[in-house]
C-alpha cells in the first residue's frame, strides 16, 4: 500500500524539465524548473479587461500547464499596470455586439472557468489591484487569494451594468464566503476594498505591497510539498464538482440565457450608459 502511494507521488509529482517561458503579448507565462511553481501573468493595457483574444490565450496555457505537471501556480498581473489585477470582461464584447463572435465568447467563458476552477494543481491569485467582475471571477477560482491593499476593490459588480451574473459566478462566491454574503453581495453589485474583502473571507490574506503578496501565494503552494497530488486534485474535485457539475449539464441552456438578454435593448441601454460613464 504505501509502495503504491510513493509511485503515485513520484509520477505526478515530477518537476517540468525545463523553464518554460510563453509570452503571448497579453499573457506571460513562465515555469520555475527548480519549484516547478508557473507564475501567469496578465498583460493586457490599459486594464487588464479580459478580450475573446485573452479568454483564449488564458484557457490555451491552463491545459498546457495541466499537462506539464507542474506543482502549482500564481496567477498576477503585470506590475506596469499598477493599480489594476483585472477590470473584468470587456465589455466591449457584449455591447452591440457581433452574435457569432459573442456566442464564441460566452462559450469560451464557460470553458475557461471549468479550465481553472478544476485544476489538478494548487493556485493562487495575487491580486495586485482592482479586481471586478470577470476580474473578480477569475480570482476566486483559484484555491487561496492574496490581495494587496489597502486602496483596490474586487467584487462581483455585474448588476451596477444591469447584466445577470451566472449561476456559476454566484455558486463560485458562495462556496468562498457563505450563501447569505454572496447573495447581499451580487444582488447589489457590491465591490469590496482589500480589508473588508479580508474581513468577509473573499481574500485569504492582505498584503501592503506585490513582493509580500508573491511571498505568501509562494508559501501557500509549498504547503503542499508534502500533499500527495493525487490526493490534492481528488479531494478538489470532490469539493468544486457539484458547481463544476451544474454549468457541465446546463452549457446550452446557461448560453442562451445570456445570449438572448445580452441582445435586448434595455440591457444594450445599460451597457452603453456604463461604458460611457467609464469614459468620463
Ligand atoms: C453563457 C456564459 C455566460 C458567461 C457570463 C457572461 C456574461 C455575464 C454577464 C456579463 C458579465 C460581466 C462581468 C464583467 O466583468 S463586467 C465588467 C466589470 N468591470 C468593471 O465594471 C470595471 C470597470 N472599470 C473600472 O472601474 C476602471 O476602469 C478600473 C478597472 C478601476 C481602472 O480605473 P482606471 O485606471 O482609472 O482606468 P479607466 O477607468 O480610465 O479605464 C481605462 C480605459 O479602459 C476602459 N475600460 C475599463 N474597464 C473596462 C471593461 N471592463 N471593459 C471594457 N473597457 C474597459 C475604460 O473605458 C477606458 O477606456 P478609454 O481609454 O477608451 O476611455
Amino acid at each position: 500500500m504505501l509502495k503504491r502511494y510513493n509511485i503515485i507521488l513520484y509520477s505526478t509529482n515530477k518537476i517540468v524539465n525545463s523553464c518554460r517561458y510563453v509570452s503571448q503579448s497579453m499573457l506571460k507565462s513562465t515555469v520555475n524548473e527548480k519549484t516547478g511553481i508557473a507564475t501567469v501573468i496578465i498583460n493586457k493595457p490599459p486594464v487588464n479587461c479580459i478580450s475573446l483574444e485573452l479568454l483564449n490565450k488564458i484557457n490555451t496555457e491552463i491545459n498546457k500547464l495541466q499537462k506539464d505537471n507542474i506543482r502549482g501556480m500564481i496567477l498576477t498581473s503585470v506590475r506596469s499596470l499598477q493599480k489594476v489585477f483585472c477590470g473584468g470582461l470587456d465589455i466591449k464584447e457584449f455591447y452591440n455586439p457581433n452574435p457569432d463572435r459573442l456566442a464564441k465568447y460566452l462559450t469560451n467563458l464557460q470553458d475557461t472557468w471549468l479550465s481553472l476552477y478544476m485544476t489538478s494543481f494548487p493556485t493562487v491569485s495575487v491580486i495586485n489591484g482592482h479586481s471586478l467582475g470577470g476580474g473578480c471571477l477569475i480570482a476566486m477560482c483559484c484555491d487561496y487569494r492574496v490581495m494587496v491593499g489597502p486602496d483596490y476593490t474586487i467584487g462581483l459588480n455585474e448588476t451596477k451594468l444591469g447584466v445577470v451574473p451566472p449561476k456559476w459566478f454566484q455558486d463560485t462566491m458562495a462556496a468562498i464566503i457563505g450563501h447569505r454574503k454572496a447573495e447581499v453581495s451580487v444582488i447589489a453589485g457590491k465591490t469590496y476594498t482589500t480589508d473588508e474583502a479580508l474581513q468577509i473571507g473573499l481574500v485569504d490574506e492582505s498584503s501592503p505591497d506585490i513582493d509580500n503578496a508573491y511571498k505568501k501565494g509562494i508559501q501557500f503552494l509549498n504547503s503542499f510539498e508534502k500533499i500527495s497530488p493525487w490526493a490534492f486534485k481528488m479531494t478538489k474535485n470532490i469539493s468544486r464538482q457539484p458547481i463544476s457539475q451544474w454549468l457541465i449539464d446546463n452549457k446550452q441552456k446557461d448560453l442562451e440565457f445570456v445570449f438572448n438578454y445580452m441582445q435586448t435593448p434595455s440591457v444594450q441601454k445599460h451597457l452603453g450608459l456604463y461604458l460611457q460613464s467609464l469614459k468620463k
